[in-house]
């Protein structure tokens, strides 16, 4: 018997591994354990040249509406100061959403739509202090031109992505700025034509696993598309490992292909993983 074309559902694609495809079972099996994870740009936002421009793709909080009663919970795990993720995506008051959590600055910050509130560690002297350096230092390396610098409060991010040459300018920074950030007590977190300067101690592998602990996720999906993701996966890979069932997404882009080499599913960027979420819902 043939399906009525309306209520035929969207398709849900095959994970390429069998660590993948168990993940995506268990995740169907029952949904009400299940947290899903999603990184924000280049994920759940098209890569933009200018980062204040960046929104989420106009069908994903759809979506993401959609799939969050059906599951045990869905997070926004991002770079990006909670607050601003949380503008950016339009998350705020949405039907649907009532308990989505974001985890920004890597898991450092917490806004959660129930308090509608971010909770948010006070940034360390650093971050102040290499912010400061920064202008007479990019332009001791000749690199003023072309670098735009990003006020993130617990962190400062310099992009390349706007020179003539980002990949060029981007290795030209990378070793300089690590250095930087190391006399101030911080780290370099290296992303799409971005290097940010920012504190140590936290990564999206491990905000991921504690909110799974949180949580009490029988299973997870993680979505992601930058080398800040990679922790997040070795998260979900350990997990695997300790019996709870994962699916890897990666958003695929030419400009990442670690992320591909990792993911049990690679979907064509954010739009593929907005239809992704809402084949999930669907279902
Ligand atoms: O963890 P994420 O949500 O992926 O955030 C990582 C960084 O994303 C932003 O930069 C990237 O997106 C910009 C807008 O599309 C793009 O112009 C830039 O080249 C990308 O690197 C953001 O500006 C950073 O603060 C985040 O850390």
């Amino acid at each position: 018997m043939g399906s009525h074309p309306h209520t035929r559902k969207p398709d849900l694609p095959t994970p390429a591994t069998t660590a993948g495809r168990e993940g995506l079972t268990a995740l169907l099996a029952r949904p009400e354990r299940a947290l899903v994870a999603l990184d924000f740009d280049g994920t759940l936002a098209e890569i933009v040249p200018d980062p204040e421009q960046a929104r989420a793709h106009p069908d994903a909080v759809a979506a993401l509406a959609a799939l969050a009663p059906r599951v045990a919970s869905v997070a926004v795990i991002t770079g990006r100061p909670a607050g601003v993720a949380v503008r950016y995506g339009g998350f705020a008051g949405v039907d649907g959403l009532q308990h989505l959590v974001v985890l920004g600055h890597y898991g450092a910050e917490r806004w959660d739509a129930v308090s509608g509130t971010v909770q948010a560690p006070e940034p360390p002297p650093g971050v102040a202090a290499a912010r400061a350096e920064l202008p007479g230092f990019l332009d001791a390396l000749g690199a003023w031109h072309g670098t735009w610098i990003e006020e993130k409060g617990r962190a400062v991010a310099v992009h390349t992505r706007r020179a003539d040459d980002p990949q060029a300018l981007f290795d030209t920074l990378r070793t300089p700025l690590a250095e930087l950030a190391a006399r101030h007590g911080l780290i370099t977190e290296p992303g799409r034509y971005v290097v940010e300067l920012r504190p140590p101690g936290m990564d999206k592998g491990v905000a991921l696993a504690s909110y799974v602990r949180e949580v009490g996720a029988e299973s997870v999906l993680y979505a992601g598309d930058d080398l800040g993701d990679l922790p997040a996966f070795a998260a979900v890979e350990k997990l695997r490992s300790d019996g709870v069932p994962g699916l890897l997404v990666c958003s695929g882009s030419t400009e990442v292909p670690e992320l591909a080499e990792r993911g049990d599913l690679v979907v064509p960027g954010p739009g593929g993983v907005v239809a992704l979420l809402a084949a999930l819902a669907a279902q």
